[in-house]
């Protein structure tokens, strides 16, 4: 019941009685309480209560200063003005080698073709109907005007370029042979 003990208690500049309970300080240890209600006798008992704000302490501001400083040159070595001509160079941006490397827009690099693991096309699968791998069409052919369309796809005049023989050529629509299936 002694932790019920008002342990301070002031009135404002407006009046109003302001009241601290022990109660609010119950989290804490019993240690670390003092409980006195004159200040002459505060000063006498032991106390464990930090009364003083900590000292300010900068600790990152300077290692990071220290880490940023040059080191310190040798008796002798360098003057520290020749230290601060170096700096200088670097932090100068680099300048374009001529005014045509300026004028050029920049080119998109195009990713690395060995990241790309593609499957191998129908010519080359085990599975595969002609069971040879197929050229593409116009490696051989020279396609002609369109003779007709039918439900699927449409009909090209095709000419081969070895004999020079006329042939009626059909482009199927992949995406819609798809969708049949
Ligand atoms: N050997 C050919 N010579 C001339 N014209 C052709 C020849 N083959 C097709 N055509 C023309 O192309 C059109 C389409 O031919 P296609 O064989 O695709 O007809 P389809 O079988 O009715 O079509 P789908 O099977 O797509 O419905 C024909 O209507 C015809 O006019």
């Amino acid at each position: 019941m002694g932790n019920n003990n008002c342990i301070g208690s002031r009135v404002t500049k407006d009046g109003l009685f302001q009241t601290i309970s022990s109660s609010i300080w119950w989290s804490r240890s019993t240690d670390s309480l003092i409980i006195h209600s004159k200040r002459e006798n505060a000063e006498q008992l032991p106390f464990h209560a930090q009364c003083k704000p900590p000292k300010h302490v900068k600790i990152v501001e300077e290692e990071t200063k220290q880490a940023t400083l040059p080191p310190k040159p040798k008796e002798g070595a360098t003057e520290p003005s020749e230290i601060v001509m170096k700096v200088k160079e670097e932090i100068k941006p680099a300048q374009p080698a001529s005014d045509e490397e300026e004028k050029k827009p920049a080119v998109p690099t195009r990713p690395n073709k060995t990241l790309f693991n593609r499957t191998p096309r129908a010519g080359l699968q085990e599975n595969s109907v002609l069971k040879t791998r197929t050229g593409h069409l116009k490696e051989y052919y020279n396609l002609g005007r369109k003779l007709g369309h039918g439900q699927f796809g449409t009909t090209f005049l095709c000419v081969e370029k070895a004999t020079g023989k006329e042939y009626a050529c059909k482009v199927d629509l992949k995406r819609e042979v798809i969708d049949i299936r």
